[in-house]
């Protein structure tokens, strides 16, 4: 047993010798081996400027009468020729301070562990650095000593002076990722902090100049020199900081730490102070869902596709060749009489009109063809023939022929088409069909107002109605509210059934749909003062749209009893344009002007058709506000001229042939058709489910006659509702009669009468158009204080 406990105890002794120690061997031993450690750097640093001197005493060690010039005399001469000229030259130098490390862990009784990896690296070092030096300065072998001279030697009779070259690069490569644990990253960190700390030693006067002059000082004077001892005083004091730098080995140990800790850091500061800020709305949409509008009628269903009929257009467009052959040799016969040359032509065969596409003989010039445009449609005999020279983007010349059994473009198939139903889209609007028969859908929010002109009977109301029933068909009755003007009072009747779905109308009016014009003023001013309230909501939630500010709502990111709500398009149609601005003048130019230029941001889109595509109708101020524009058939260049500003609408067919510009190019459109008996059948579907319990309500306007408002009133005709009223005001700071209203779930007239006695009261300031109301009273106690006062 004694045997077994004896062993362990021994093996650890064998491996470190030092154990055996007691504390107080360990301290002299440990003394010693720095004392020699100093001592040997001295004689080594001495050893390159005395050398030559003590080189012939070598071999006189035992003669006491002699005397060297190292520091340590003849030992420190032999021990640094051994050393230095012998072994490793310069990088020995590195040797001292190992054992210096050592002697110092002893001395301090010292953790051993970290030591042994120090001797490892700092051997690996002394080699790689004496055979770099043996490499780079092989003429000096007193730099590498002879094991890096002799080394090179060896290696470079096997690998060549590249070779070595390489395996030093290697070396270096290990040592600074093994020993320095270097990454590019730590690099430019390591640089930063050094470069610091050479900044610092250069202002306290030190000054560590680089290496390379020492060591070329000292290869001028290893070959027969006889005045080196001027360059040796100064670069023996330079020697010293440069020899320190090297043996400093913990260094790795201080740069990498510093480096991590920045890190961790950073990283869990920045996650805390970014999830802190949305803390609220999220957690708002994590409980309750993102705000869903359409929840109020969540039980609403869209019309279904069945409502519309396909007037006999089933099977798409039949072609008939004949037809086809027949208008090809027409249209070569006719160019050939001008003496035009046909090299190719291609034949688009759209549902209304065949688009023949001709590459004419070279040389031939377009204008030529323009110039003979008349002609041409003259030849081919046919109504409604356009000619396009050049087709934008091709270098062809198009010549658009009707067919001569159209094909009706039904509203059910451009609806149940997949780009209509797929359309991500704020507005989507599907017209019809384009002369490649390709369903044309856009989006009214993006146009962002249009304007229709066609003479009467070629389909301006059929279009109107499409664009109503695209609409219907995509939108929710909580996202887009229509307001209808009608002077006609016969074309869009049929809407009135969904009044309390889809419809907005002024407060005090019966009907939604307005068909007096006096009514249209108002309506057009009360959109102007809606466009200013929405302006203001969008300022307060600091977005610029009323899409982001929907987003914004949906996300719960806007507060309701700030007075914010989810804002629908609105889409203003205007029938018989031209009716109104007879009448009514500038007092409807000037806000729907005002609304053209301003509303597109908040969600306020205008559809204006008229006949008369007259200047005095579509003045330039409207002109300039409505880029987007329909042209039905008219009946002079000149009408076309002034909707399109380019002709072409004048040749159209009718019956729903149309140009459509939203700018630049003019595309021609077959327009879907939808017939009264189908428009009727998606109202009374949808007017026959749940409703709103009133239309869209807009904001009131007040008129210049009717602006005095009887503010007597006394206290007991006050309404049961006013103390209520009173308090949501006054909490709120806010004075508007759509507050009460939502609050207080009051119909608008009430709320109105309300608001007038809370005005005779002294609690709400007077009447401010598009403002809400000032409230004069602060707070709750003040509101008790006013009214407690008043009562007898
Ligand atoms: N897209 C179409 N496809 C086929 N036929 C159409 C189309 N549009 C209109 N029509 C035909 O033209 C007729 C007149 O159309 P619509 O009532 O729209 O004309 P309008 O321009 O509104 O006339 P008005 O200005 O007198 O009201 C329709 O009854 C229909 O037969």
């Amino acid at each position: 047993m004694a045997k077994k406990v004896r062993k362990p105890k021994s093996t650890p002794n064998k491996k470190g010798f030092s154990l055996k120690l007691s504390q107080q061997n360990k301290i002299i031993f440990g003394g010693l081996l720095m004392l020699l450690s100093i001592a040997l750097f001295f004689s080594f640093v001495s050893f390159y400027f005395t050398w030559q001197d003590d080189q012939s005493l070598l071999s006189e060690f035992a003669n006491r009468n002699e005397q060297a010039r190292n520091l340590l005399n003849k030992f420190g001469a032999n021990v640094s020729h051994f050393v230095l000229y012998k072994g490793f030259g310069i990088s020995s130098i590195i040797f001292t301070f190992l054992l210096f490390t050592t002697g110092l862990y002893m001395f301090l009784s010292m953790q051993k562990q970290g030591l042994l990896r120090k001797w490892i690296w700092g051997l690996v070092f002394i080699i790689w650095f004496s055979i770099a030096l043996g490499f780079f300065a092989s003429a000096k072998p007193l730099l590498g000593g002879m094991v890096g001279y002799e080394m090179n030697d060896f290696l470079q009779d096997y690998a060549g002076k590249v070779g070595v070259f390489l395996l030093l690069l290697f070396g270096l490569i290990v040592i600074l990722v093994r020993l320095f644990q270097f990454s590019p990253d730590k690099a430019v960190a390591y640089i930063n902090t050094k470069g610091k700390s050479l900044a610092s030693e250069f202002k306290n006067g030190k000054a560590p100049i680089a290496d390379n002059d020492r060591e070329n000082d000292i290869l001028y004077t290893e070959e027969k020199v006889e005045t080196p001892i001027v360059i040796d005083t100064y670069t023996h004091k330079k020697d010293i900081p440069p020899l320190e730098k090297e043996g400093e080995d913990e260094e790795f140990e201080v740069k990498v730490g510093p480096v991590e800790e920045t890190i961790s850091m950073e990283v869990e500061k920045i996650k805390v102070e970014q999830e802190e800020s949305d803390n609220i709305s999220d957690k708002l949409v994590e409980d309750f869902g993102e705000f869903d509008p359409t929840l109020e009628l969540g039980n609403y269903k869209f019309p279904p596709l069945d409502l519309l009929d396909q007037h006999g257009a089933t099977g798409g467009i039949t072609i008939n060749q004949e037809e086809l052959e027949e208008n090809k040799n027409k249209i070569v016969e006719t160019l050939k009489n001008y003496k035009i040359g046909i090299a190719q032509i291609k034949a688009t065969i759209g549902p209304t009109v065949t688009l023949y596409e001709i590459v004419p003989d070279a040389g031939v010039r377009i204008s030529k063809i323009k110039n003979l445009e008349d002609d041409i449609a003259l030849s081919l005999a046919a109504l409604g023939i356009r000619i396009i020279a050049p087709i934008p983007g091709k270098g062809t010349i198009g010549i658009e022929v009707p067919n001569k059994n159209a094909t009706i473009v039904s509203m059910r198939s451009v609806i149940a088409s997949s780009k209509f139903q797929k359309a991500e889209m704020q507005l989507p609007i599907a017209f019809g069909k384009t002369i490649s028969n390709e369903t044309f859908v856009v989006d009214l929010a993006k146009m962002p107002h249009l304007l229709m002109a066609g003479a009467t009977g070629q389909g301006k109301s059929v279009g109107l109605n499409a664009v109503l029933t695209s609409l219907l068909y995509k939108k929710h009755p909580a996202e887009v509210k229509f307001v209808l003007i009608d002077p006609k009072k016969v074309e869009l009747t049929l809407f009135n059934k969904i009044e309390r779905h889809y419809l907005a109308k002024l407060p005090d009016s019966e009907e939604a749909i307005i068909t007096d014009n006096n009514k249209v003023i108002n309506t057009l001013n009360s959109l102007c003062i809606e466009m200013d309230n929405r302006y203001e909501l969008l300022k307060v939630a600091m977005v610029r749209n009323i899409k982001e500010y929907n987003a914004k709502f949906k996300a719960r990111k806007l507060n309701p009893n700030d007075g914010h709500m989810f804002l629908p398009y609105i889409v203003l149609v205007i029938d018989e344009f031209a009716d109104l601005i007879m009448t009514a003048g500038k007092e409807v130019e000037t806000p729907i002007a005002r609304l053209a230029q301003l509303a597109r941001a908040i969600g306020i889109h205008l559809i204006i058709a008229t006949q008369r595509p007259s200047v005095n109708v579509i003045t330039g101020i409207i002109k300039a506000n409505f880029p987007a524009r329909i042209a039905f058939r008219v009946t002079s260049k000149i009408d076309s001229r002034t909707i399109l500003d380019a002709q072409g609408a004048d040749q159209l067919i009718g019956r729903g042939d149309m140009l459509f510009t939203q700018g630049n190019d003019v595309t021609r459109i077959q327009c879907a058709f939808v017939d009264t008996p189908e428009v009727a059948k998606i109202t009374e579907f949808i007017g026959s489910q749940r409703a709103y319990p009133d239309a869209h309500l807009l904001p009131e306007y007040v008129g210049n006659d009717d602006s005095g408002t009887s503010i007597d009133y006394n206290i007991s005709d006050r309404d049961a509702m006013f103390r209520d009223a009173a308090e949501v005001i006054v909490i709120a700071q806010q004075g508007s009669a759509s507050l009460i209203q939502r609050k207080l779930k009051l119909g608008y007239n009430r709320a109105g009468r309300i608001i007038d006695q809370l005005e005779a009261a002294g609690i709400v300031g007077p009447f401010e158009g598009s403002k809400a109301r000032q409230v004069l009273v602060a707070d709750i106690y003040a509101l008790d204080q006013l009214l407690s006062n008043e009562s007898p």
